[in-house]
């Protein structure tokens, strides 16, 4: 096997950081593009070291511009020996959003189905600079902002794992032309119809031609130092929602509230209405919240979905099911 530089930069990440241990079963999200296919030869070449035992998925949107991308990864998965597990979504909206929920839901099922606790994507660096911008023009707190971490959970008991952060779209690209691996050209990366490419194909390369050549980097850079922050603020935000909750956790104490920054009262009214609605709120339902914390006693009341109110009794915030 011929050993090159991204073989080496990425066993060492993976040693340094931990990212997969010895041993393991790693079910790998592959689409058949060039980051996907350079994440699964990196596996397969370094898998003699770390023992794993690997295995492919796929997720095919049904979409007629996907037609013969999961006969090409199955192609492949035969030819190197590994297991092959597919989903195919039916009547699927042709919509980023849609996609990317479905595909998320179907990995989750496969790692369930197969007894898989980590799934590997190969999100890069370059798409860590695109997440940053995108999630940043749809208005992201630091959360959203510094996303695309190198572990997050999936569901209770699956982790998604992202080994391939420090690497750019170019050494991925080259990587493939190096070992000779047959890169699906997906048509719908080329589609400026969706914001990401817009992003890809127009925004990023305008950034670097008339703002910053290192656009990409200062980008993943700010992404770092937010996310140091959040994780600080989120430790901070849940300390103050655990001193201001009730015994029966459907209030909240104002006066413990009112003394501290804005930052940490938003985020504590975050976690508090997670909690309350089951899903995120959105960023007017947050303000709502926070506003009622220096309200006059009992003048405020609103509304939330799913008949639940939230009124201002005393000292208390508190959380009624209609
Ligand atoms: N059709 C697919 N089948 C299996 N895995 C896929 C598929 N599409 C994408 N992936 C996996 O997800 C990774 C990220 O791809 P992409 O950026 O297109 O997805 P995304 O869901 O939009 O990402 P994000 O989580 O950043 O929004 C790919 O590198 C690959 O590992």
């Amino acid at each position: 096997m011929t050993w090159s530089n991204l073989h080496a930069k990425v066993h060492i990440t993976l040693r340094k950081r931990q990212l997969l241990p010895k041993k393991e079963r790693l079910l790998v999200a592959v689409s058949g593009g060039q980051d996907s296919l350079c994440l699964l030869k990196l596996l397969v070449d370094l898998q003699s070291k770390w023992e794993w035992e690997l295995a492919i998925a796929h997720c095919d949107h049904g979409w007629p511009t996907d037609a013969g991308m999961s006969d090409h990864v199955q192609q492949i998965a035969q030819s190197w020996g590994i297991p092959y597990y597919l989903k195919t979504a039916h009547h699927l909206k042709e919509t980023e959003a849609a996609a990317r929920k479905w595909r998320y839901q179907a990995l989750i099922e496969i790692a369930t189905e197969q007894g898989f606790s980590l799934v590997v994507t190969a999100h890069t660096k370059t798409d860590r600079a695109e997440t940053f911008l995108y999630n940043l023009i749809r208005g992201a707190g630091t959360d959203g902002l510094s996303s695309l971490t190198w572990v997050r959970s999936l569901s209770e008991n699956i982790w998604l794992v992202r080994p391939l952060l420090e690497i750019s779209r170019s050494e991925t690209y080259q990587f493939c032309q190096q070992f000779n691996l047959s890169i699906w050209e997906d048509i719908l990366n080329q589609n400026l119809k969706y914001a990401r490419n817009r992003i890809r194909h127009e925004l990023l390369p305008y950034l670097q031609t008339h703002f910053n050549p290192q656009v990409e980097k200062a980008l993943i850079q700010s992404a770092e130092i937010l996310r140091s922050e959040g994780e600080y603020l989120e430790e901070t935000a849940q300390q103050w929602l655990e001193k201001s909750l009730s015994e029966d956790k459907i209030a909240i104490h104002r006066q413990i509230l009112r003394g501290i920054p804005l930052a940490l009262q938003r985020r504590v009214m975050r976690r508090f209405l997670t909690t309350v609605l089951s899903k995120a709120p959105n960023f007017e339902q947050i303000e709502a919240l926070v506003n009622l914390i220096n309200a006059p006693n009992r003048s405020s009341t609103f509304s939330l979905p799913g008949t639940i109110t939230i009124e201002v009794q005393g000292e208390w915030i508190r959380v009624s099911h209609l």
